[in-house]
């Protein structure tokens, strides 16, 4: 690994690297297993940007609550045809990745590169490389890239599947989403995007969509999200009821977050030598 950042620490967790970044614009923490980001904090306002589970463990042993998790070489449970049993998500988030290299760059953001090879997976027999860039400044950048080191054509669908710290889901609402959305709690059926898109109860949905500027509205603080790369944007929270379902959310916790997920949710052919880059960007 190469790292010539006068802003970063390193430190060792059980099976588990995290890196600990402090910067003039920022600080944030990084979880080698997983290159999972899961903090971010401008100097600017001192304000967390992501949530984090106050049950999510961090050994290096299950995948982290909280954070951006990388979903990957599949989103949810949709796995390739005609498979089940299958991790939902995929491999990426529960996988140690290595760390290729951290430097600041003239802007004295820290930039660094994350880095995991998929020689053959169940449900993904294919070979494949994955870098993962994330740049911390006055934004959180985060850029997944998929390349096919294979000799045949394979497909993917993945997500950025970032929770956002909020103060209340109650007073929070979601601009810059319009269109139609398949609704998971509905039987995938098809809905039209709310005009004052608030939260009631549990939200699970894709936008079949690739407006690039969403903002987290709450009424002392404005998130902004940019995305690129993608085919649709999920909003998820569980709501009070599944909330109880799931083991590491405290339920008192479900309205601290909401989850705006960059995602590519149509499979994706990508050919042998070619490569495809999934960005969100947060500040
Ligand atoms: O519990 P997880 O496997 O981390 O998934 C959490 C959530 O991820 C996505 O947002 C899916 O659309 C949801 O259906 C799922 O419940």
């Amino acid at each position: 690994m190469q790292n010539t950042s006068k802003h970063c620490q390193i430190t060792n967790q059980s099976n588990n690297v995290i890196v600990s970044i402090d910067n003039p614009w920022a600080t944030a923490s990084i979880s080698l297993f997983g290159a999972h980001v899961y903090s971010f904090i401008p100097k600017q306002d001192a304000r967390e940007r992501l949530w984090m589970s106050p049950m999510a463990s961090l050994e290096g042993d299950t995948a982290i609550r909280g954070g951006t998790p990388i979903c990957w070489p599949w989103f949810s449970n949709q796995f390739p045809e005609g498979q089940t049993g299958l991790p939902a998500h995929g491999y990426a988030r529960s996988s140690l990745w290595s760390l290729d290299q951290i430097s600041d760059n003239q802007n004295n953001e820290t930039e660094l590169l994350f880095k995991l090879e998929s020689n053959g997976l169940p449900g993904f027999p294919y070979k494949a490389k994955l870098s993962f860039k994330v740049i911390i400044g006055q934004h959180l950048t985060m850029s997944l890239t998929t390349s096919n080191i294979d000799n045949k054509s394979f497909k993917i669908t993945a997500a950025l599947h970032t929770y956002f710290k909020i103060e209340n889901l109650d007073n929070t609402q979601l601009t810059g989403i319009s269109g139609t959305y398949r609704d998971k709690t509905r039987n995938f059926d098809n809905f039209e995007a709310p005009a004052v898109y608030v939260f009631e109860g549990e939200t699970d949905r894709i936008h079949e969509t690739r407006a690039s500027d969403v903002t987290i509205v709450e009424p002392d603080a404005e998130t902004f999200i940019k995305t690129d790369g993608h085919d649709s944007l999920v909003v998820w929270n569980p709501g009070a009821k599944l909330v109880t379902s799931i083991a590491n959310i405290p339920n008192a916790e479900f309205k601290q977050f909401v989850c705006v997920e960059a995602a590519i949710t149509t499979p994706l052919t990508i050919a042998p030598g070619n490569s495809h880059t999934l960005t969100q960007l947060v500040f």
